[in-house]
């Protein structure tokens, strides 16, 4: 079977106390209940960045300018029935107070914090960068 390779855009959101942003999949979803960076799946003609910029006012209901995107690093994750390959972005400054608006909760977080929340385990090795970075 051929591989089905899924590319999802995600963001640490920052804020001003070097928290990080993490949003609760909803339980009717894949992976339902386990806390992610919010982003998504990336749609045909899209550059990532537009991807991640419309997921983040979908989601969230936030408004990020493209220059506010800083690359950070990426997950690569063989999970049973495709392949994520998932840039994550680092983001300081957005418009707007977000929002769980496709999430069950959000939760802003210390870096060391983030182990105590079950991630998916795509997310596993970003935790420790993020620690170093922040
Ligand atoms: N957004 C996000 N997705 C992640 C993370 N880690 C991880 O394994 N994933 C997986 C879960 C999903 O299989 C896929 C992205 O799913 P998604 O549910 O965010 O996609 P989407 O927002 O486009 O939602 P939908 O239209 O497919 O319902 O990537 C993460 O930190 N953030
Ligand atoms: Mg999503």
């Amino acid at each position: 079977m051929a591989l089905k390779l899924v590319l999802v855009a995600a963001c640490a959101l920052i804020d001003s106390d070097g928290r990080v942003l993490i949003a609760q999949r909803p339980p009717e979803k894949q992976m339902g209940g386990l806390w992610e960076f919010p982003g998504g799946k990336w749609e045909a003609g899209e550059r990532p960045e537009e991807t991640l910029i419309r997921e983040l006012q979908e989601e969230l209901g936030i408004t990020v300018k493209e220059p506010c995107l800083a690359p950070f690093t990426f997950a690569s994750h063989a999970y049973a029935d495709f392949h994520l390959l998932m840039p994550l972005y680092i983001c300081r400054r957005w418009e707007g107070i977000p929002q769980a608006k496709e999430h069950t909760a959000l939760k802003w977080v210390r870096a060391k914090e983030l182990s105590d929340y079950p991630m998916p385990p795509a997310d596993l090795p970003l935790i420790p960068m993020l620690r170093d970075l922040l």
